[in-house]
């Protein structure tokens, strides 16, 4: 199922579609069924109530909106431990394009943009190798709980991709022109910040290493190939589940439905907002910010590497904040690195980089802006927690 949002970014991902994406499908061999998405929630409907056993794949030429729709609308069914299973394959379309931009990162060399980033994700749907990815479960203190795959933002970050929008049909230059507008107009944000460490971070509290030094090779352990996308049963989901308990330690998600107490995939490492967080975490002074941002992924959008060695399962939440005091020229320093990922290494007093689990915000300054995938959501506290590998990603 290729899923076109015909709206996303300038409005180009239908001739995106039946230019380079269906030349390369076609020659691939790859069957499908193309849906272009009419409205807004059209994708989460469909998916919340399609046969998946008749799909192979969801494939999302669109931005990142669309497929946090898929998502929690995949989240949303009564079989959400299957359905989630899912292989879920993206094509960039939109303006940030974040996640197409990580799956490039995760297993090519060099940065590719625009037509080079939308070649090279069509090549690995072509290939076909699914990989297990994370999925964070956000709690706000009223509404349903949300599934995200890519971020968290608050302050800086989540301002500019929300007042951007206005900017939409520059394309990806819309985060350009939103940084240096909100840059001109710098505030700061009073609030609160918990975090469960992640387990190799719990005693440093240092900025990560040289981001090229990762080993790509490791992401991937438990690879396998849908043979020309045409999956016909569910041995496929039996045989990931079966990779995906033995990667997750047993302690970062429960496998099925049936394992939970309510049928829900259950919060594990969250109390309840109000109550105090459990006391394995850490707990950060009240504090001015400038922003906060937690990632699950390398990239926020196509020219954006904030977390270099990120991996796509690697069960954690990338946190990073950045404390009030910083200078305008010293936070557009830190932005101009994030190009090639190199900010991690500035010296920065007033940035803190860490590997979590789960983490909590409590925001005292009001009004503000909270985002989750880049999509507004209340705000307010809020709290997130990683499951580890529990999606599947067409990456290589
Ligand atoms: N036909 C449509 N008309 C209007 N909105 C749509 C349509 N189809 C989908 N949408 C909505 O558009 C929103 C934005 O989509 P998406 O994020 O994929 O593109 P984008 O915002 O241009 O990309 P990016 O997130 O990279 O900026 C989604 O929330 C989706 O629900």
């Amino acid at each position: 199922m290729v899923l076109v949002n015909p709206q996303s970014g300038r409005g180009q991902a239908m001739s995106l579609y039946t230019g380079p994406v269906l030349s390369m499908l076609t020659e691939a061999n790859i069957s499908h069924t193309l849906i272009t998405t009419e409205h807004q929630n059209h994708a989460r409907e469909l998916v919340r109530n399609a046969d998946l056993s008749q799909w192979s794949a969801i494939v999302i030429l669109s931005g990142d909106g669309l497929l946090f729709e898929v998502i929690n609308g995949l989240m949303e069914r009564e079989d959400w431990d299957e359905a989630i299973r899912t292989p879920l394959g993206i094509l960039p379309g939109g303006s940030g394009n974040a996640l197409a931009a990580s799956v490039h990162h995760y297993t090519q060399a060099g940065p590719a943009l625009g037509e080079d980033l939308l070649l090279s994700c069509c090549f690995l749907l072509c290939k076909g190798l699914v990989c297990p990815l994370d999925i964070v479960s956000v709690c706000l203190s009223s509404g349903p709980r949300l599934f995200s795959f890519l971020s968290l933002a608050w302050g800086f970050v989540a301002d500019v991709d929300i007042e951007s929008e206005k900017f939409r049909n520059v394309g990806a230059m819309r985060f350009l022109v939103g940084t240096l507008l909100r840059l001109a107009s710098l505030r700061t944000y009073q609030g609160r910040l918990a975090f469960l460490p992640a387990r190799e971070d719990s005693k440093s509290s240092s900025i990560s290493s040289s981001p090229a030094s990762h080993p790509r090779s490791l992401f991937c352990p438990s690879v396998q190939c849908i043979s020309h996308m045409q999956r016909q049963n569910s041995n496929q989901h039996e045989c990931t589940s079966e990779n995906t308990r033995h990667n997750s330690n047993g302690d970062d998600f429960l496998l099925s439905k049936n394992e939970s107490k309510d049928g829900r995939l259950p919060d594990n490492r969250l109390s309840p907002i109000g109550d105090p967080v459990p006391t394995d975490w850490t707990i950060e002074k009240e504090q001015d910010f400038v922003l906060v941002l937690a990632t699950c992924h390398s990239h926020l959008a196509e020219e954006l590497m904030v977390s270099p060695d990120a991996q796509p399962d690697d069960g954690h939440l990338h946190l990073l904040y950045i404390t009030a005091g910083i200078s305008r020229p010293a936070l557009l320093r830190l932005f101009l690195a994030m190009e090639k990922g190199t900010h991690l290494t500035c010296e920065c007093p007033h940035l803190i980089y860490r590997r979590v689990r789960a983490l909590r915000l409590e925001p005292i300054t009001k009004p503000g802006v909270i985002t989750v995938d880049g999509e507004q959501v209340e705000y307010g506290p809020i709290q997130a927690q990683v499951h580890k590998g529990c999606a599947r990603i067409i990456c290589g």
